[in-house]
């Protein structure tokens, strides 16, 4: 049937994105946030200044603070605020939801009780409605510029993973379906904790070597930790996976990255979210894995290292160095025979 009208739950950055994206593809997109003076000026400036400054909105995009206005009758509801917002938000309109509108997750983030990721959530208040998650190597920055991006919708559900792909491809996004839901979302939610160490490690002027071995071994210690879950860890070689964690480790435009590079010049856990003034899921999420890791006795040498620096004032060098002296394990240990590890 297609998407002909969508709601954008969120003001920030990648919900100002995704809607921009979604009003370029013609597609009547409606955007809710908290915020008067920002619905203000994106419908009579076409500007999100707080969040995406000097960009150019699509002048059909809408913003409104009346959540109604927004979701009742939107063929699609991409759920955009931070984590630990999820629940609430979703809860104040499931009154105005009917069956057959489809959520759309694009938050990385974990819930503590239950350890649930957010279409988790979604589910449990929306049980009847298809649910999706559209995660990847996705900096909204760099796709407000149209820079080149791609990503990845998972679903069970194949008609809601066509449908987003023909909503929201365009020439510079090109979106991948899956139908491993787990899979993808907790990719997401996991490389934030590893984009943190990244940080530290360029704060600190380490090495390329070292800097790539970080990123390697990240990957493996959340495949590890996928394992352990039940989920699938193959799902993570994805954009979903490598792809987002490759970017988010590397870059300065992520938040989680400048955490970390904050932590290593010294700076304390509040100064550092203090200065960024946005969401980074990745320092909650640590404390939810780290737990978790505990619990179930899982080796994570990078998360129990980055939890002691964020939250014990634990020297940010010792992460990586910690790596030199550790438990030995195995380069690809999830693809090969456990007998041979
Ligand atoms: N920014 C990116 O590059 C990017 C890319 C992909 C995914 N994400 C994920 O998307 C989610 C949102 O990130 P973002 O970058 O848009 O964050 P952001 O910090 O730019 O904005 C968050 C927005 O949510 C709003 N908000 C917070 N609590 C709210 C509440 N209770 N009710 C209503 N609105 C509330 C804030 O006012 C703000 O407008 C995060 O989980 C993030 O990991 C971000
Ligand atoms: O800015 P971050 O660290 O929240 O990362 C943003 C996106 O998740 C990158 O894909």
């Amino acid at each position: 049937m297609g998407i002909r009208t969508a709601a954008i739950i969120g003001g920030g950055s990648f919900g100002t994105v995704t809607a921009n994206i979604l009003a370029d593809n013609n597609i009547q997109a409606i955007q809710w946030l908290r915020n008067q003076d920002i619905a203000d000026s994106i419908n009579q400036q076409h500007v999100n200044e707080q969040y995406l400054p000097g960009i150019a909105l699509n002048p059909s995009l809408k913003a409104t603070t009346a959540i109604e206005e927004a979701v009742v009758g939107a063929d699609v509801i991409f759920v955009s605020v931070p984590s630990k917002s999820v629940r609430d938000v979703i809860s104040g309109f499931a009154h105005l939801i009917s069956p057959q509108q489809a959520l759309v997750s694009t938050t990385k983030g974990i819930e503590p009780d239950g350890f649930l990721l957010m279409s988790q959530v979604i589910r449990e208040v929306f049980p009847d409605n298809p649910v999706g998650v559209l995660s990847g190597p996705n900096l909204a920055k760099e796709i407000a510029r149209k820079e080149l991006a791609g990503t990845v919708i998972a679903s069970e559900n194949s008609d809601l993973r066509r449908d987003i792909q023909e909503a929201l491809s365009c020439d510079y996004f090109r979106v991948y379906a899956s139908n491993d839901v787990y899979g993808v979302e907790l990719g997401g939610a996991l490389k934030n904790i590893y984009a943190i160490v990244s940080g530290f490690v360029a704060a600190l002027g380490m090495g390329e070597n070292t800097k790539s071995m970080i990123i390697t071994r990240s990957l493996a210690e959340m495949s590890r930790f996928a394992d352990a879950m039940g989920a699938n860890p193959l799902t993570f070689l994805g954009l979903s996976g490598v792809g987002d964690l490759v970017v988010t480790c590397m870059s300065p435009l992520s938040r989680n990255f400048r955490v970390g590079y904050a932590i290593g010049q010294g700076k304390t856990l509040d100064q550092a979210i203090e200065e960024l003034g946005e969401v980074a899921e990745g320092v909650n999420t640590l404390r939810y894995v780290r737990a978790k890791a505990e619990d179930s006795g899982i080796y994570m040498p990078l998360v129990m290292g980055a939890y002691e620096c964020l939250f014990h004032g634990a020297d940010p060098g010792m992460v990586a160095r910690g790596l030199m002296t550790g438990e030995h394990a195995s380069d690809v240990e999830f693809a090969l025979p456990k007998h041979e590890i």
